[in-house]
Order: structure tokens, then sequence, then C-alpha cells
């Protein structure tokens, strides 16, 4: 029998004292409680991505605040272990061994180190050992930085083809507004669209240790819908929440997975990868691809942006500006510029070349 794989995300503020900013061993016994009745069980793949690092790294070394890049850091730095030997010592009386992966978004852009992070992941769910994945604070620098582990959920749910992404927080699920704004807030059980309207109704986050508040859980709901993923968004406080929802119960806020979605590949194309320059094709072009399946050939590009090396990832754009979609290029930006301004006549002649072939183009 098919196994049913799970990615659960336990934030921030699901590890810590709201008062103190503190680990919480309290908190800590109720997120384990959640989770053992899914790692007892066989048919269950569980891989947990947890927040935690900085508050734990804060209280041993006393701060009161982590302000700068730098400080969270330095917390996280000591906060890791503190947060892995915690989950190890949780999880050892239900005999499971844990193994700590830590990520950045460098890792998951570049496919091969991608396939990689895969294939030992793979292996340690194969020998029924609970990865618990977190982002590389450390040497994460700003432009490449997840910041908050919703989305870094979302592409650990992408990269394993989970069935669920649980968004575990200290909250029931989306309100039509922030609840402690909005007192006549009302939870929302089941969205099947992400569109505008519900994103008008997310804020930032709850407590002082959260990032991104229902905001970057909403992005993170976004990508994995998209890529066939069931994602519920509920609480750790409220009892046997994962069982309950296992079961098929309503709990929290539910995203229906879309039925048509893309494949592994190009949900990773499109959620994992930033792009590294620009094509802007005309409408013949856009047709082609867009309705006909075919891939991008030379005539169909007006303009060419940014330096690229071929097999780099680029945006590609209408004569709107509209985006379309992205893709693996063949050629570099130096050889598009030479080739796009050369003669029609002579761009016709002979073989036209594919600059992104089909199977390398994911569209929005
Ligand atoms: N529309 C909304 N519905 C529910 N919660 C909301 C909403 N807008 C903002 N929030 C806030 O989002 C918080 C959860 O996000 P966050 O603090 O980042 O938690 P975590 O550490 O679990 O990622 C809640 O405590 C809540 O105050
Ligand atoms: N990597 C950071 C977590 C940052 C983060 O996303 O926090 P949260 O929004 O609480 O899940 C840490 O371990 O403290």
């Amino acid at each position: 029998m098919q196994k049913t794989r799970i990615v659960v995300k336990v934030g921030s503020s699901s590890l810590t004292d709201p008062s103190t900013g503190l680990l919480s061993s309290e908190k800590i016994h109720t997120m384990s409680d959640q989770l053992a009745p899914l790692l007892q069980n066989p048919m269950y793949e569980v891989i947990i991505v947890s927040s935690g690092a900085i508050a734990a790294g804060r209280g041993k070394l006393g701060w009161q605040t982590t302000r700068t890049l730098p400080e969270k850091q330095a917390a996280s730095a000591v906060g890791q272990s503190l947060l892995i030997d915690m989950y190890q010592r949780e999880f050892a009386v239900l005999q499971r061994v844990v193994a700590q992966i830590l990520l950045t978004r460098a890792d998951i852009e570049d496919r091969r180190r991608y396939v990689n992070i895969r294939n030992t992941m793979e292996t340690l769910l194969h020998a029924r050992v609970l990865p618990i994945v977190n982002e590389n604070d450390t040497v994460a620098v700003s432009e490449i930085r997840f910041g908050d582990n919703d989305s870094l959920a979302a592409l650990v749910a992408i990269l394993l083809s989970a069935q669920y992404l649980v968004l575990l927080t200290d909250i029931d699920g989306l309100y039509t507004g922030d609840p402690r704004v909005d007192l006549d807030a009302k939870r929302i059980a089941k969205i099947e669209k992400i569109d505008d309207h519900i994103r008008s109704l997310a804020g930032d986050e709850g407590s002082a240790v959260g990032t991104g508040g229902m905001r970057t859980k909403l992005r993170a709901a976004e990508m994995a819908m998209d890529s066939g993923i069931e994602v519920v968004i509920a609480a750790t406080h409220e009892t046997n929440v994962l069982s309950r929802l296992l079961a098929g119960e309503q709990v929290g806020t539910h995203f229906i997975s879309s039925k048509d979605h893309r494949s592994a590949r190009k949900s990773w194309l499109i959620h994992g990868t930033r792009s590294s320059g620009r094509l802007c094709i005309d409408e013949g072009a856009s047709i082609a691809i867009q309705t006909q399946g075919r891939s991008l050939l030379l005539p169909g590009i007006l303009q060419v942006e940014g330096k690229f090396q071929e097999g780099a990832i680029v945006d590609l754009v209408d004569v709107h500006g509209g985006a379309i979609g992205k893709g693996i290029v063949s050629m570099s930006s130096f050889d598009l510029q030479y080739l796009i301004k050369k003669d029609a006549n002579i761009r016709h002649l002979g073989d036209l070349p594919e600059v992104i072939h089909r199977n390398d183009l994911a569209l929005l």
C-alpha cells in the first residue's frame, strides 16, 4: 500500500513561550504528542521543518532580543544544536532516530544539489529516520535567505512530492482578518483558490518570534497547491489535530490542491529558482508555447535582458511585459543578443535553434 508523505512545519510560535520568546518545554511536549501517532504508524512518512533555532540560542545566550541579522545568525548557530538535541530526546522514546538537514535557497536553486538533497532524504525516509529541516541561518546572507520557514516547508514538500503540507502554528487557521485586531474575524474552513481577496485577509506575524504571519503561509500554500499538495494551517495546541486531520476530519484551514497540477520538475522551476535574465517574446511565440506546447525558437525573441550563461533560468514575458513563465536557456545572453540582431533572413536560414526546449519550459 502506498505510504502517505507529510511535511509538518512547526513554527517558532509553537515551540516558544510568548512572554519570554524562549523555548518552552510544555509547548515542545504538546508538539511531540501531536506527532507521536504519525511517527508510530508505518503508513506515514513524516518530515519536520522546524523553526526555533534563534529562540533556543537566545535563551542559551541570555539575550532578550535578536535585532540584527548577525545576531540572529549567531543565536541560530548556538540554538540549532539545542533544537535538534531536544527533538532527539523527544523522539528517542518512540525509537525514532532524527537527522538534521540545514538548507539555503542556493541549495534548492541548483538542480544538482536539489536532486542530491532529494536522494539523501529518500534514503533517510527509507531507513525510517525522521528528517528535521531548518534554514541554514548562519550562512544564509540576505539575498539568498528564505527568511521564513513556510516557503522552505513548501519547497521541501515539492521536493519530496508529499501528499500533505501541514503548517502548525499558534492559531487554528486563516481568519477573515487578523484576530488580534479584528475581534469579529471568522475562521475560513476551506479554500480552493488563493486570490487577491484571500491575500488581503492575511496579516503579519502574531508574536515577536514568528516570521511572516499568514502572508508567508499563504505564499507557501499557493506553491504547494499548484504542485498537487494538500495544505492545512492548524493550531499546534488543538488536541490530536494531526491525527484528526489525517482521519479526514475538517480542522484548521484546508487549501485544496490543484487537480491540474504541474510536474515536480516544473514546480521546482517555477517555485524553487530565481531567474538570471528575461526574454521578451512576440505574440506568435507566446501562442505557440502557451497553446500548442511548442519549444521557444529564436525568431520569437524580441529582446534579451540580463547577462546569463547557457543552462541559466530566465523569465519569459510577452510584448506588454506580462509574465508567461520560466525556462532553461540553451544559449548564453551573449549569443542570443548576437543572433537576434542579425538580419531576419539570415536568422531564418537552416534549422531554427531551440532557445528553450518545451521540457525546460514552465508556464504560469
Ligand atoms: N488573517 C489572519 N488569520 C489568522 N492569523 C493571522 C491573520 N493575519 C495575521 N495572523 C497572525 O499570524 C500569526 C501566525 O504566524 P507566525 O507568527 O508567523 O507564526 P509561526 O511562528 O507559527 O510561523 C497568528 O498568531 C496571527 O496573529
Ligand atoms: N530559521 C529560523 C526560523 C525563522 C521562521 O521562519 O520562523 P517561523 O515563522 O516562526 O516559522 C529559526 O530556526 O529560528
